[in-house]
Parts: structure tokens; C-alpha cells; sequence
């Protein structure tokens, strides 16, 4: 699988990074103390808001975050985040700090949830005995908020406690998994999570405590599959042949099988069920697991569980409703907006009190730019067209319908734009370009419209690739990384 993160090989150019600064969350008050005795099958729930620290210590007994155990003794330090620590045996959890929000549930889904693991490795057991058959391809489905991303990570971290391999794949643009958000990611996991970053955070060029995992990332830029259904469905193709392709080749991968996340917007409109059946078809879904929702759960047994099983049809999916944990939590726009926010400092900056890393910054004229704009549902809204329409007669595969990418101007609306690098020619034709796969990021830091350049901020120093780049129209930048 290719790898994010800048490789700038060339001799720097531009001036070192030095007049910017990464913000620093460093609380001023002293952190308060306490411990908390948790009892078996319990788990404590906290919230801590941004600019807030909270540490936590597992004193004895067990516990795991999201399927991942934590060491006894060591210290995590939270911040921004909406998490839940459970505990099968019983733990004693020193806190320090004063989480938003924290409480002990008995209610926890954690048995339903061991269960479909362990069905899921029964599949993975039969698997490894034969070199033809598949693992699981599980696709996790359900309404906005209902935990599909925490039983992803848990779903995960049993795997890989077992000595699995599974591909992750996230086709929610809204988060990034390991990688910025916009971006929808491929990632084989054999190693743990990072618990204080959720999956971990985008390779970059720094150390990091625990191994680092290489996705592989294409830029999708907006902000729900409907605002270019066309590039969406086509990147997921795009990223069902990679992963399977992937699999063919590791064994290990193989008889792991696949565990998607999606976004929460497609399982509520009949056109995301449209592109729903399209990632279910792509790759070519075993089980599909519906969170918290029972019309959901309905409608996707009458679209897949009734299908005859012709020689021409695909195998009949297993569909499992599971109930929502009492623990998920809504995330309002302003906490989703300041994690995005988060994600992309930490690109450049690293962590703080982890790793910090240096970004450069260097000046780039206007006619050494080859930038491109992620099409936005305007003129034609894909999403609303009829269920298996086929735009692409209408638009030669990139005019008149809904275009995948369009040529942006270099001006100051790029300011304190994030751009993807990708893997692709200055010169390829757009359809091209929307599907090759990103090597990188960097950060429009300022234009100069009449001097006719640009600041960037890259993660490492070096020259530009001279490759093309594309900026979103997410609801990003409202802020700016330097200053
Ligand atoms: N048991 C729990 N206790 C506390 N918080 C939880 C629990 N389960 C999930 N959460 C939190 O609730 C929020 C929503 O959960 P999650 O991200 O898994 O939902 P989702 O369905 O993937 O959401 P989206 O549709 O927005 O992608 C997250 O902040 C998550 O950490």
C-alpha cells in the first residue's frame, strides 16, 4: 500500500520554519486527583473538552478502550474526546484532571459486540484452512452518532489481539482514519491503536509511540458521499479493487478479512442507500452489521438477505442488527470542527509533549501550481438522480453532468487551504487525477495575488513535487495553522 506523507527528497528551499507557532494546550491550574474503583463488566465514560487535559492511570485489574488494553501504570493523557473505558475483571483507574463529563454504565453492548467478534473469527478460523477461501468483509451501517467508529476499533483491536491482520477501510470523509479528513483510507493493522488519538494519527515524518501504520489514502475533499456521488462511488471502486488486491496477495490479510466504517448520512436517504448497495457490491460485503436503527436493519434485508442465490447472483450477505450503546454521544458541529481542526495541526506539528515536528515552509510562483478543485453537487445533483441512473453517457466521463474535479485559479481563496499531493502527472486528465491516491499534504499558508505566489507549509523540507494538488470545498479552513 503506498504511503502518505511527504516524500521531499530534494534540497530544501524557502527559509527553515521558525516564526510559527503550534498551539499548545498546556493547562495552567494543577490537574486534581482521584480514583475510581470500577467493577466488572462496567465501563466509565468521560468527556473532556478541547484546551482541557484529563490523565488516566490503570492502578490494577484490566481495562481496554475500545477493545484496546491498557498497560497498568501507564499514563494517558485525554483531551477532546468522547471515550469509554470498560473493564471484563474489575480495575482501579487513577484520574487526573476534571473530565466535562464522567459516570460509571452496568449497560454496556460489549458481550453482543465479543460475539460478533468471535463469529467473525470462526469465519476467519475456516479462512485459514483453505488458500481459496475469504475472511469476513464486514460493513458497519447505521444512522449519524450510533458508534460505528467505536466498534470498528473494537472490532479491530480483538482482531489484532488474536493475531489477526484486517484491512481497515473508512469511507466517512468526515473523519480521516489515520489520515486527514476528506479523505477516505485503506489500512492494515497488525499492530495496536493509539488510544489518546482514537486510531492513531496521518504518518508524518516523527517518531511515534506506537508503530506506525501506512494507509492508503485517496482525497474524496467534501464533506458526505451525496455532494459528489460520482467521485464517491468512483473512489470506492478504486478502493475495493486496491483491497482486494491486497488480499490477494497477504494471506494473512486474506483470511483476516475487511472491517468497514461508513458515514452515517448514506444509511438515511434513498441516495445513500444507492451508494451504500454500490461499497457493499465493491467489496462484495460477507456481513453487514446495522447499528441502532430498526428500519435500517429492514430495509437492508429486504435489498440483500432475500436475494436468490443464482449461479450469476452474489452470495446471500448475513445481516445483524445490533443495538446502540447508551454511551455514544452526539458530537455538535463545533466539537467535530475543532477535532478536523486538530487532526490537521497535528499533520504539521506533531503532538504535544509526543512528538513535535518542524514543518518548513517555502514559496511556490503561481505558474509552478497545478491545482484542482473537488466538484461540488451543483448544476447536477447526482445524489438525487434515480437509482441506477448512469450519468456518465451525459458527461464523456468528466463535462456536462457532475464533474469529478475542476482546475482552481491561484488566488486568495486557497488561503489556509489544506492540499492533497497526489500520486499523478501535472498533464493527466481529471478522471485521472480524481482517482490517484495522495502522497501527501500541505498547507496553503498565504497568497500574494500580485507578486503571483504562494507560502506552503509542508511537513518536511524539501522542494514541491511538482505534482498536481487538490484543495476541498469541506467546510474547512476556518482557521489559521500559522500566525
Ligand atoms: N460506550 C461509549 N461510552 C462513551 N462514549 C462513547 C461510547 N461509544 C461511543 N462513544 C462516543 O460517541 C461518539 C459517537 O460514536 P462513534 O464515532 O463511534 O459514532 P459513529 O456512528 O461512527 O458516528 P458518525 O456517524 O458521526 O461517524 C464518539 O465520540 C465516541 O467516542
Amino acid at each position: 500500500m503506498s504511503v502518505p506523507g511527504l516524500q521531499l527528497s530534494e534540497l530544501p528551499i524557502g527559509q527553515p520554519f521558525s516564526n510559527f507557532t503550534a498551539q499548545d494546550s498546556t493547562p495552567a491550574e494543577p490537574l486534581s486527583e482521584q480514583t475510581y474503583e470500577i467493577a466488572k463488566f462496567r465501563e466509565w465514560r468521560f468527556e473532556v473538552a478541547f484546551g482541557a487535559t484529563v490523565e488516566v492511570k490503570l492502578l490494577k485489574g484490566s481495562a481496554e478502550i475500545f477493545g484496546t488494553e491498557l498497560p497498568i501504570g501507564h499514563k494517558f493523557t485525554f483531551t477532546g474526546i468522547k471515550s469509554a473505558i470498560f473493564t471484563w475483571q474489575g480495575c482501579a483507574l487513577e484520574v487526573r484532571g476534571s473530565p466535562s463529563v464522567e459516570y460509571t454504565s452496568e449497560e454496556t453492548p460489549m458481550t453482543t459486540y465479543t460475539n460478533l467478534h468471535f463469529a467473525l473469527e470462526k469465519q476467519r478460523g475456516m479462512a485459514d484452512e483453505s488458500p481459496t477461501a475469504q475472511g469476513p468483509r464486514v460493513m458497519i451501517i447505521g444512522p449519524e452518532n450510533a458508534g460505528k467508529t467505536s466498534l470498528v476499533k473494537i472490532l479491530t483491536a480483538y482482531a489484532v489481539r488474536q493475531g489477526r491482520k484486517p484491512a481497515v477501510v473508512n469511507l466517512d470523509p468526515k473523519e480521516g482514519v489515520l489520515s486527514l479528513p476528506g479523505t477516505l483510507s485503506a489500512t492494515s493493522f497488525s499492530t495496536i491503536m493509539d488510544v489518546e488519538e482514537g486510531f492513531g494519527s496521518s504518518p508524518t515524518s516523527g517518531p511515534s509511540p506506537v508503530p506506525v501504520k501506512l494507509p492508503l489514502v485517496y482525497y474524496y475533499g467534501l464533506e458526505t458521499p451525496e455532494g459528489n456521488a460520482k467521485l464517491y462511488k468512483a473512489l470506492v471502486s478504486r478502493m475495493a479493487v486496491a483491497v482486494s488486491s491486497r488480499l490477494s496477495e497477504d494471506d494473512q490479510n486474506r483470511s483476516s478479512g475487511i472491517i468497514i466504517d461508513t458515514p452515517g448520512t448514506i444509511s438515511q436517504t434513498p441516495a445513500g442507500y444507492d451508494l451504500l448497495h454500490h461499497a457493499i457490491t465493491e467489496f462484495s460485503i460477507t456481513t453487514l452489521v446495522v447499528l441502532g436503527s430498526e428500519r435500517l436493519y429492514s430495509d437492508m434485508l429486504r435489498r440483500f438477505e432475500d436475494r436468490p442465490n443464482h449461479q450469476h447472483q452474489p452470495p446471500p450477505i448475513s445481516i445483524i442488527k445490533l443495538s446502540k450503546s447508551g454511551g455514544c454521544v452526539d458530537r455538535d458541529d463545533a466539537f467535530l470542527r475543532a477535532s478536523r481542526e486538530r487532526s490537521i495541526r497535528e499533520y504539521f506539528f506533531g503532538e504535544p509533549k509526543k512528538r513535535t515536528l518542524s514543518p518548513y515552509t517555502m514559496t511556490v510562483g503561481f505558474d509552478d501550481l497545478n491545482i484542482w478543485r473537488v466538484s461540488e453537487a451543483s448544476t447536477l445533483n447526482a445524489s438525487l438522480l434515480p437509482i441506477g441512473h448512469d450519468d456518465d453517457e451525459e458527461d464523456g466521463g468528466g463535462g456536462g453532468g457532475q464533474a469529478l474535479l475542476v482546475q482552481a485559479e491561484c488566488s486568495m481563496l486557497l488561503q489556509h487551504s489544506v492540499a492533497a499531493v497526489l500520486h499523478a502527472e501535472v498533464g493527466d486528465e481529471a478522471h485521472v487525477l480524481a482517482e490517484s491516491s495522495v502522497m501527501g499534504f500541505v498547507y496553503i499558508a498565504s497568497v500574494d495575488e500580485q507578486k503571483r505566489y504562494m507560502k506552503i507549509l509542508a511537513p518536511m523540507p524539501g522542494r514541491l513535487p511538482p505534482k498536481p494538488l487538490v484543495v476541498s470545498s469541506f467546510p474547512e479552513p476556518t482557521f489559521s495553522l500559522v500566525g
